[in-house]
């Protein structure tokens, strides 16, 4: 079975199910019925501004339509959705190989998205798709480079086939702890790097902060168990450059209103606030230094403010690098 489902039609499942369908035969699902509908009938998502969505994309809010004949399903849901999500749907999810294209950790558990699958639904095989790539771009079909994650290489490569596109390059790697860490983390470094120019501290400080918090992500990945050439990839290294310089992105934007103690923007996923507490306390637990992480812990739970983070991070005692 050819046919891939995308589950989540927020901005990026949209996003993929525009891309991939130029090629392949696509479902997309979501569990707001009446405003799949409404994109059904619109060929629009407001979630993802001026792109038309293809006559030959199926949306559907019907689980069976979705998922039963699909032979691969992508999970485009946020992370801390992620457990619910597999578990109302696992027995139509069940021995089938699952995409997730989430990026963060979930916050009770502490898990990324494949021990997320494979302690939900042990019979599926959990993939990860990652990598710099905002949806508006891949739905633009914009040029693309995505790392995808599979244990098992043959299946890996099969997959790789599957969801490339003349546009989409997918490089394989056997890594899913390296490639779903990387995509977590660095929402987390993308705050501090937003809320770092937000606050007034420069472009200077953005890039100290940008290469201390990758150094954090090394740390952390690598202590739970991720290759080290994973991080310098498109998943950490590719993904952070993106994401922390950008206003396109959303933990960017965060960071940016955080730092000029503006409002923040209502409805909108940023993975990177769950995410930092969640790194923190692995960090806690694992006995490592993660001071940006923690500054960010801290801001998202409004135990501090920018000024009183950044300067405790130059407070610091002096080191090696
Ligand atoms: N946007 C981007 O540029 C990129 C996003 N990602 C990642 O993709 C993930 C999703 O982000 P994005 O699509 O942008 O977020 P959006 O906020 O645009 O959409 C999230 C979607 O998830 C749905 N959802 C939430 N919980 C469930 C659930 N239990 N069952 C079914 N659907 C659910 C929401 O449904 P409802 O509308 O009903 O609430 C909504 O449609 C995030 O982890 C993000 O980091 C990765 C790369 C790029
Ligand atoms: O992950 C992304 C780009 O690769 C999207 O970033 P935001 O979730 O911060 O918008």
């Amino acid at each position: 079975m050819s046919r891939i489902a995308v589950a989540g039609a927020g901005a990026f499942g949209t996003a993929l199910a525009v891309a991939l369908s130029a090629t392949r035969e696509v479902v997309l699902w979501g569990r707001d019925a009446p405003a799949l509908e409404r994109m059904a009938r619109e060929r629009g998502n407001p979630r993802l501004p001026n792109v038309i969505l293809p006559d030959l994309l199926t949306i559907t809010g019907d689980p069976d339509e979705a998922f039963a004949r699909a032979g691969t399903v992508l999970l485009a849901v946020p992370a801390q959705a992620l457990r619910g999500l597999l578990a109302e749907q696992g027995a139509l999810l069940a021995g089938k190989p699952l995409v997730a294209c989430g990026k963060g950790i979930d916050l009770e558990t502490l898990h990324g998205p494949s021990a997320a699958i494979r302690q939900a639904i042990p019979s599926a095989r959990p993939l990860v798709l990652t990598g710099p790539s905002f949806a508006a771009d891949i739905a633009r079909g914009l040029p693309t480079a995505l790392t995808l994650a599979c244990a098992d290489p043959a299946e890996g490569e099969r997959l790789q086939a599957l969801l490339a596109t003349p546009v989409l390059r997918l490089y394989r790697t056997t890594d899913l702890v390296g490639a779903e860490l990387g995509g977590a983390l660095k929402n987390v470094v993308a705050i501090a790097c937003g809320a770092c120019i937000g606050g007034g501290f420069g472009e200077s400080a953005r890039a100290a902060l940008l290469t201390r918090g990758f150094a954090e992500m090394q740390r952390l990945a690598l202590a739970l168990g991720a290759l080290p050439e994973t991080l310098m990839g498109l998943s950490g290294l590719g993904d952070l450059v993106l994401t922390a310089t950008s206003d396109g992105s959303r933990n960017y934007r965060h960071g940016l209103h955080l730092g000029r103690g503006e409002a923040l923007e209502e409805r909108v996923t940023v993975e990177g606030a769950a995410t930092a507490r969640a790194a923190a306390r692995l960090g806690r637990r694992l006995g490592l230094d993660l001071p940006v992480t923690e500054a960010v812990a801290a801001l998202v739970e409004g135990r501090s403010d920018v000024a009183t983070v950044l300067r405790r991070l130059l407070d610091r005692p002096l080191r090696a690098e």
